[in-house]
């Protein structure tokens, strides 16, 4: 054996006696949880997590080994969850969501039975897909705001340590900022770098963007924003402050992140998408744009009230039809030819969208099951592609190309110039790698100020279909199984057919059952032409799984 080899052998038995030495400190604390990867990393109550986050740090360990040493992402959050929980989710390279095929991973490692058991996945894992562990890599870390965060991020570095990890703790920021960073990190080296690594480089690019879209346009009106009292309230701020009030005005409601109980209660967008109602601490004044984040700022809704106080509610489904609409106007008078738009959209959309975007704007639409990672992988097929997931979460995507015949086109006419120098700076408002609050606030008010439309104007594309959204806690959710983008049950056998007798009898009705990613039930989804059917609908649709 050559002394190289030998000091490698000595180092990787080293590391594997590091991790279970360490294992040891975070213990699983029961056999009865099964851990399962899942929509968004793992996500329950805080007090389970501290193994989980442990064990992911020796994977992201991994995965950075596995791709030459890129720098890999670890988000603690829980989102919109309760404040008691808390998550954790991997980002790829490229900002993108943790690659599928290692979810499996994160699930074997989190539900390793023992210290050994866990050292010796680490090393199969290792072994089958041939990663030293002697190679270098790079963890990039950061967390929301809630109270079990630095305890868990205590584990996560011991995790990173006991791989022998190189990492940097970026702080408390939002998801989409992690996502940033780490492309920029990436990048930087390519003749392409995204952007500055750090949170104040990430204003400065969508400060700078925005300011250059909104050139020769009237300022926007005031905008008020329940920020969930989550990590976008802050960082929000910081935005304004960059932006100045020259370029942009906005009320923060919401936005206590030291009282961490309040956290996603009675507010942020997941309140205002189910109960389709104004959040705590907003007054109404009639017409005006309002808008909620969630726990993490990756996504966000708007929603106004008429005169008569009326509410409407303005969601994912809406704000990707206001981009898509907008970036075809762009193209078509910008003269560059050969650029497909489409749209990704999960079951969760509105029908009414979905028919507006094929029947007005004759846009092709995707459907895809739930979760980000999904759409955006779709949305990769299109030249330009919108997604966006009804609750707010989504982005658009200018594929390279695309930005290169942008770039390279010659304009005819100062109209046709306009046209794609606002299509490349919207380019840089949109945050490439994964939905993004507060991106998507400056692309919403950027095309808002395009057109001179208030939200009312917005709202006018098309007219929701009532819809209910239900959540049931049933015995075993794993035995529902999917089929056709989660639109059609396979299993348990026989529900499928007893949903479509019901649907039958509903004018535009239409409704699915699927397991949550996220929670521990299962979710019923109806729609109907009115809202009493489409209650109804859902009610009866629940009933049937009673006793199952
Ligand atoms: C109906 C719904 O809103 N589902 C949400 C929710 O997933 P579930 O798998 O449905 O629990 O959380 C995900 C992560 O935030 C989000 O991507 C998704 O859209
Ligand atoms: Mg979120």
């Amino acid at each position: 054996m050559s002394l190289d080899q030998e000091q490698q052998d000595q180092m990787i038995l080293h590391q594997l006696s590091q991790i279970e030495k360490f294992s040891s400190v975070h213990r699983r604390p029961d056999f009865d949880t099964n851990f399962a990867y899942g929509t968004a990393g793992f996500r329950m109550r805080a007090d389970l997590l501290d193994s989980v986050v442990y064990r992911v740090g020796l994977l992201a360990a991994l995965r950075s080994r596995k791709l030459d040493g890129e720098t890999i992402g670890v988000m603690i959050t829980a989102s919109h969850n309760p404040p008691e929980d808390n998550g954790v989710k991997l980002i790829d390279p490229q900002g993108e969501m943790l690659e599928a095929s290692w979810e499996v991973y994160a699930t074997k490692f989190a539900n390793a039975r023992s210290d050994e058991e866990l050292a010796r996945e680490y090393f199969n894992v290792a072994e089958t897909l041939k990663i030293r562990l002697d190679a270098p890599c790079k963890i990039a870390y950061g967390r929301d705001t809630r109270a079990s965060g630095p305890a868990l991020v205590s584990a996560l570095k011991d995790g990173l340590s006991a791989a022998g990890a190189e990492f940097s703790d970026y702080g408390v920021l939002t998801t989409p900022q992690l996502h940033y960073i780490v492309k920029c990190i990436n990048t930087a080296e390519t003749s392409s770098p995204y952007g500055e690594p750090s949170q104040a480089g990430y204003y400065k690019k969508l400060a700078a963007a925005f300011k250059a879209v909104m050139k020769g346009k009237p300022k926007p009106g005031l905008i008020t924003i329940d920020a969930a009292n989550g990590v976008g309230g802050p960082k929000l701020a910081e935005l304004l402050e960059v932006l100045g009030s020259e370029s942009l005005e906005a009320v923060i409601v919401n936005d206590d992140v030291e009282a961490t109980q309040k956290l996603n209660q009675q507010c942020g967008a997941d309140y205002v998408k189910t109960q389709q109602k104004l959040p705590a601490g907003a007054e109404p004044e009639a017409l005006q744009l309002y808008a909620s984040l969630d726990g993490d700022a990756d996504r966000i809704v708007f929603y106004y009230v008429d005169e008569a106080k009326k509410f409407f509610l303005l969601d994912g489904d809406k704000i990707a039809s206001l981009a898509a609409m907008f970036i075809q106007e762009l193209l078509e008078v910008s003269g560059v030819e050969d650029v497909e738009v489409g749209v990704v959209q999960t079951a969760y959309a509105n029908g009414s969208s979905t028919a507006y975007l094929q029947d007005v704007l004759k846009v092709p639409v995707t459907c895809t099951s739930t979760g980000v990672k999904h759409l955006h992988h779709a949305a990769q097929l299109y030249d330009i592609g919108v997604y966006f997931e009804a609750n707010g979460h989504g982005t658009v995507l200018f594929s390279a190309a695309t930005i290169k015949a942008l770039e390279s086109f010659e304009a005819a006419s100062p109209g046709q110039q306009s046209a794609v120098d606002t299509l490349l700076s919207l380019a840089d408002v949109i945050n490439q790698t994964v939905g993004d609050a507060l991106s998507d606030l400056l692309l919403v008010l950027t095309v808002l100020a395009h057109k001179s439309w208030g939200p009312s104007e917005w709202n006018m594309a098309y007219t929701d279909l009532p819809n209910r959204l239900v959540r049931v806690v049933v015995d075993d959710r794993f035995a529902f199984k999917t089929e056709d983008a989660e639109r059609r049950l396979v299993e348990p056998q026989g529900l499928q057919a007893q949903i479509d007798e019901l649907v039958k009898k509903y004018k535009f009705g239409r409704s699915f059952v699927r397991a949550s990613g996220t929670e521990d039930a299962v979710r019923v989804y109806a729609e109907a032409a009115t809202r009493l059917e489409a209650d109804e609908l859902a009610l009866k649709v629940s009933e049937l799984l009673k006793g199952l």
